[in-house]
């Protein structure tokens, strides 16, 4: 009998890893080829401590029980940042984003609107936690450009060239006697990378190349570092913008927590990347601009939004 075993997602240690050594030289390959094939991976990090995570998603579970008239308080000038409330499409999705997550002041600035005399420790959490994940973002980046040979662009794409959205979202179980589940349609995320976490209820589907689904099941201590549109872009197109959706089944609440990347400024595509096999695919473009366009054209959900935006 032929067993036909189910595709899951490459899993890559990324903890005590250090530029230029051994280790660090076969990871930054691991970590190409992975995104090349699948747009992501697991990433086993312990960095972030299976005591801050928890104490995170306590501090979500508070934050989702504040009253709407609260949370709708978290508004942001860009379409989808501030507090998405359920509606009659997703009755059963919440999600609040918090703005330059890996400041101090403007996550204090978020807890101020949420609780007037302010909450210090769910500032501190959520900072640290974004911080922390960041580094991740960081280091994997570093690694794809190693592994490409153009190194020597870093510079333009570290820390203070990006911006980081944090955002959480809850998925509620199936009332009883009705079938509809929760759900996120199939998309790419418009994102440079979208690092994900969730509690311990699963629906986060991955699609594969030859269209088939993976179900991720998060190991301890890891998250799913996943390029998106932008990344794509920048690479040519050899790296895959990673096509996923949910499906939550649980009976529980669904907690996922995502840290999603933009890019400052001008994104190229380096010159080393394009030769005749890969011709130049995209023009240079402003990613912030590319996310105005988008929230207002909204024609494409998954990449082809990219080639309609700055495709040569
Ligand atoms: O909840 C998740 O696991 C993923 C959410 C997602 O795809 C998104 O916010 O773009
Ligand atoms: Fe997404």
């Amino acid at each position: 009998m032929v067993s036909v075993s189910q595709p899951t997602l490459p899993v890559i240690n990324m903890d005590d890893l250090k530029p230029g050594t051994e280790s660090w030289m076969l990871t930054c390959d691991k970590v190409t080829r992975a995104i090349e094939e699948y747009g992501c991976f697991m990433a086993v990090y312990e960095r972030v401590s299976g005591e801050l995570k928890n104490e995170v998603l306590d501090s979500l579970r508070i934050l989702f029980e504040l009253p709407i008239e609260t949370k709708v308080k978290n508004t942001s000038d860009t379409p989808f940042y501030g507090y998405l409330g359920p509606n009659h499409t997703r009755p059963l999705f919440e999600s609040l984003g918090i703005e330059n997550a890996t400041s101090l002041d403007h996550v204090q600035h978020f807890a101020n609107l949420m609780w007037p005399s302010g909450n210090h420790r769910f500032s501190e959490k959520i900072h640290s936690y974004a911080s922390l994940v960041s580094e991740l973002e960081a280091m994997v980046k570093q690694m794809v450009f190693q592994s490409y040979g153009v190194e020597k662009y870093i510079e333009s794409y570290n820390k203070s060239s990006t911006t980081y959205l944090f955002r959480v979202n809850k998925y509620k179980p199936a009332e009883t006697g009705k079938s509809n589940v929760a759900t996120t349609s199939i998309h790419t995320d418009k994102s440079f990378f979208t690092i994900l976490s969730q509690n311990h209820v699963n629906g986060l589907q991955i699609q594969t190349k030859d269209d088939k689904w993976i179900t991720v099941e998060f190991l301890p201590s890891s998250f799913v570092v996943m390029a998106s549109d932008v990344f794509m872009a920048w690479s040519n197109g050899r790296l895959r913008s990673t096509r996923h959706r949910v499906i939550m089944n649980g009976q529980e609440d669904r907690y996922s927590i995502a840290l999603f990347t933009f890019k400052k400024g001008i994104t190229e595509v380096p010159d080393e990347l394009v030769d005749e096999e890969h011709p130049l695919r995209f023009k240079p473009f402003n990613h912030l601009k590319f996310i105005d366009h988008h929230s207002k054209s909204a024609i494409y959900v998954d990449e082809r939004a990219m080639e309609s935006f700055c495709g040569v």
